[in-house]
């Protein structure tokens, strides 16, 4: 943030005093934020937009297609038995309680998708199963493991209501905050629901109790709450791990997940799930869940169809910012997320943006609590546009109208303290994830500028045996012209001609 630059407005009133922009694109046009109602009984599903789950808690945008720009509808996807989106079910057919099922009907999920459909039952069986669940990025696993909730927790008497019963632990606060809004969301027509987000607050409300059937939260949060006995755990029955494999693998969370689990109560329900479970986590996950049902995927199966890979050569490091000033235009389409590797590049992006004239926020583990939720906030509502984070918010984050996401640094992992960078596929996936939602389009642009940085893009796309397309810088209109058709297109993949080459730099 530029907060150490006094002249320069401030971040809220730079985020909130803006005038709403004058609708001028497609993508204006489609995602406004969350205005529409469930759909009336009478109506046909099919002809009703599709509503995001995060939309009625924080006003989420949505997709409103316009039937000209559709040329295959989730309608269709959902009939593809080999979409991942596909069900042969509905909701009804799922035991679901009528309050639930109510509670999904009115977020307008018409189907199940398929690793709704596969888990639930398998989450519902009684006596109670662990699960590990593993599906693309973006297809519903939030509503599975939400269901199997609601679908298990007792507020039948005060006391119950305000007795934790269910915990979701996520990575980031950010996670934590979304998870809560769908709980609530779907949980709706459930009278006397309390639901409660266990994320660090400021000094003078920590001595606060957790009372709330459902506590969603960060492990060290959670785990500190347990400890001052703030949160009394005896009546907790289900344990999910939401991106789980981020969960266990590193060293402090993993510790912490440990430490909540062996303060619950034995037997309770443990679920995890994740979009990757690379294979250095495997045996950790089969340890944390034990004699879990599966429903995993093989990685070559996990990129997601709906999401344009490209990349595009810089020079150095200094070109890289230039390929993003030029970028802008085609960023404010819709919504889009600048993923950068250290805290510090973020702010300083930001810095230099915003002092070119640019409107871009940023959102790391730097910044306070409550600054970090007016941004996200803002960013949920279309408020702000384009968003420079670390990889604090790759994963899970579930904003529908983000229609293009920028590697400005290709994702890679230290290979023990003085070990070299290597590629890291796992983060990339979850990054280029956050676009394409649900059987939406969108674009994921990486920037090369070293033969390093593309020799791991190219592990990375060897991994997932998924295209990285390279584009030519050297035509700028042409450019331009093909990721805005990209992201106009009703399908990522459809009306695309780029070239295919090594580094040219
Ligand atoms: N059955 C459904 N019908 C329509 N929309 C759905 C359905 N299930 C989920 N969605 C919507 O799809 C979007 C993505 O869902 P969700 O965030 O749960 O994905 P995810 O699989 O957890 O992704 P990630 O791996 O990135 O965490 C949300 O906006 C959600 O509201």
């Amino acid at each position: 943030m530029s907060s150490d630059a006094p002249a320069e407005p401030s971040l809220a009133d730079r985020i909130t005093k803006d005038e709403p922009e004058p609708k001028q694109s497609w993508a204006d046009e489609v995602n406004s934020p969350a205005t529409e109602q469930p759909p009336p009984p009478s109506e046909p599903a099919a002809e009703m937009p599709q509503s995001d789950g995060a939309a009625g808690a924080f006003g989420g945008s949505q997709l409103q297609e316009p039937d000209y720009q559709v040329q295959v509808k989730l309608a269709d996807m959902q009939a593809d038995p080999n979409n991942p989106l596909y069900s042969a079910s509905s909701f009804e057919q799922l035991d679901l309680k009528p309050e639930v099922l109510k509670g999904v009907t009115g977020m307008n999920f018409r189907k199940p998708s398929k690793v709704q459909e596969r888990t639930l039952p398998l989450l519902l069986m009684n006596p109670p199963k662990n699960l590990i669940g593993q599906s693309q990025s973006g297809t519903g696993k939030t509503a599975a493991f939400v269901l199997n909730i609601l679908s298990r927790v007792d507020i039948s008497t005060p006391e119950m209501q305000r007795s934790p019963q269910a915990l979701v632990l996520a990575p980031s606060r950010e996670l934590a905050r979304q998870i809560c809004g769908v709980v609530r969301l779907m949980g709706h027509y459930m009278e006397n629901l309390l639901v409660d987000a266990a994320v660090p607050v400021e000094a003078a409300q920590r001595s606060r109790k957790i009372e709330a059937s459902i506590v969603v939260g960060t492990p060290g949060t959670v785990q500190d709450l347990i400890k001052r006995r703030s949160m009394n755990v005896s009546k907790m029955r289900i344990m999910v791990l939401d991106e789980a494999d981020n969960m266990l693998d590193q060293q402090g969370m993993g510790d912490q997940c440990n430490r909540v689990k062996a303060m619950l109560p034995k037997n309770i329900q443990v679920v995890l799930f994740s979009a990757t479970f690379p294979e250095n986590v495997v045996t950790y996950a089969h340890n944390f869940a034990p004699q879990a049902n599966e429903m995993t995927l093989r990685h070559e199966d996990l990129t997601v169809e709906g999401i344009k890979q490209i990349y595009l050569d810089c020079d150095n490091e200094e070109a890289k910012y230039d390929t993003l000033v030029k970028f802008y235009g085609m960023l404010t389409i819709g919504s889009s997320i600048i993923f950068v590797k250290k805290k510090d590049t973020a702010a300083k992006l930001e810095q230099r943006m915003t002092a070119e004239g640019h409107k871009v926020v940023a959102l790391t583990s730097a910044y306070e609590g409550s600054q970090r939720d007016v941004v996200i906030d803002a960013f949920r509502l279309g408020h702000a546009k384009v968003l420079i984070s670390t990889n604090v918010l790759a994963r899970g984050i579930d904003v529908s109208s983000v229609s293009m996401v920028v590697n400005y640094d290709v994702p890679d992992m230290q290979t023990g303290p003085r070990g070299p960078a290597v590629a890291d596929p796992q983060t990339y996936l979850h990054r280029i994830g956050r676009t394409g939602r649900f059987g939406r389009v969108g674009v994921a642009v990486s920037f090369v500028s070293s033969k390093a940085d593309w020799e791991k893009l190219m592990e990375i796309s060897s991994y997932f045996q998924t295209e990285i397309t390279r584009l030519d810088t050297g035509d700028w209109d042409e450019l331009e012209e093909q990721v805005t058709k990209i992201i106009k297109s009703s399908r990522a993949g459809a009306n695309f001609n780029g070239n295919t080459g090594g580094h040219a730099a």
